[in-house]
């Protein structure tokens, strides 16, 4: 579960407001869809919400705990894969896979089967030995995503998860979600792609210009409209692109 409270935050000293008195709760047993244009804030609520910004004001539970206050129990509930993979890019896969699993501490008896099976699950089994650096980005993205659910945490934050990858990939990662919510767990993530929002997502969140311009699942959003609209035809007056 994860909440925000009337959260907010600026860069340039003031001079951009990219979240504005933010408040939303994503439940256990959902997969929550976080939906908008470019620049519109989705990057900087993940970033707050894991800890790597500190919001201006407002507060951010994970699981209960407080991700100011409290932050090694917060960070311990979620795993988070970033929008951009290019990270640890001189490791091979295999180590920055068991450098992952030593941060969260995953025990040295699960922890050789879950990274064997994560990687033939993603078809990385083969290039698990290799440097990061010579990875594709789909290839990348697949590491980073395995990297960030080796401790199999309870609330999954993944930033732009399915761009760039194949179909196939992409398939797994959605039926990852699935199985992950049907055991009660949560999970959150940002898209541009709308098709997989309206397939795939139990709950929605529209933002624009830092505010939430709609929450609720896909019956709502019909509910919302006069017409029997398509999520596209919502989602560009919300934003008004
Ligand atoms: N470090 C920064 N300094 C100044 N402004 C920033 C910074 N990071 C983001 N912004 C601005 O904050 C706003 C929100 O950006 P953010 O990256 O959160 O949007 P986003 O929804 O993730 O966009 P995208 O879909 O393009 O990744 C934008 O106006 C952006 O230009």
């Amino acid at each position: 579960m994860i909440e925000l409270f009337n959260v907010n935050k600026s860069y340039s000293k003031g001079a951009v407001k990219a979240v504005d008195n933010l408040t939303l709760e994503i439940k256990k047993g959902e997969i929550f869809g976080f939906l908008g244009p470019n620049g519109a804030g989705k990057t900087t609520t993940i970033k707050m919400i894991t800890g790597i910004l500190n919001a201006d004001s407002g507060w951010i539970k994970i699981n209960g705990y407080d991700i100011k206050t409290d932050p090694i129990n917060a960070r311990m509930q979620f795993g988070y894969a970033p929008d951009n993979p290019d990270i640890y890019t001189k490791l091979r896969g295999i180590e920055y896979l068991n450098f992952m699993a030593d941060v969260y501490q995953v025990p040295r008896e699960t922890r050789k089967d879950r990274i064997v099976n994560m990687l033939k699950r993603f078809d990385l089994y083969e290039a698990a030995g290799d440097i990061i650096q010579s990875y594709s980005h789909g290839m990348r993205q697949k590491i980073v995503v395995i990297g960030a659910l080796l401790h199999n945490p309870e609330v999954w934050i993944l930033d732009e998860p399915l761009t760039g990858l194949d179909p196939k990939s992409a398939f797994i990662l959605k039926e990852m979600m699935r199985e992950h919510v049907k055991q009660g767990k949560t999970v959150f993530f940002s898209t541009h792609v709308l098709e997989v929002a309206e397939k795939l997502c139990d709950r929605l969140a529209i933002i624009n210009k830092g505010k939430i311009m709609f929450c609720g699942d896909m019956d709502e959003i019909k509910r919302y409209t006069e017409q029997n609209q398509s999520l596209e035809k919502v989602f560009l007056e919300m934003t008004q692109i």
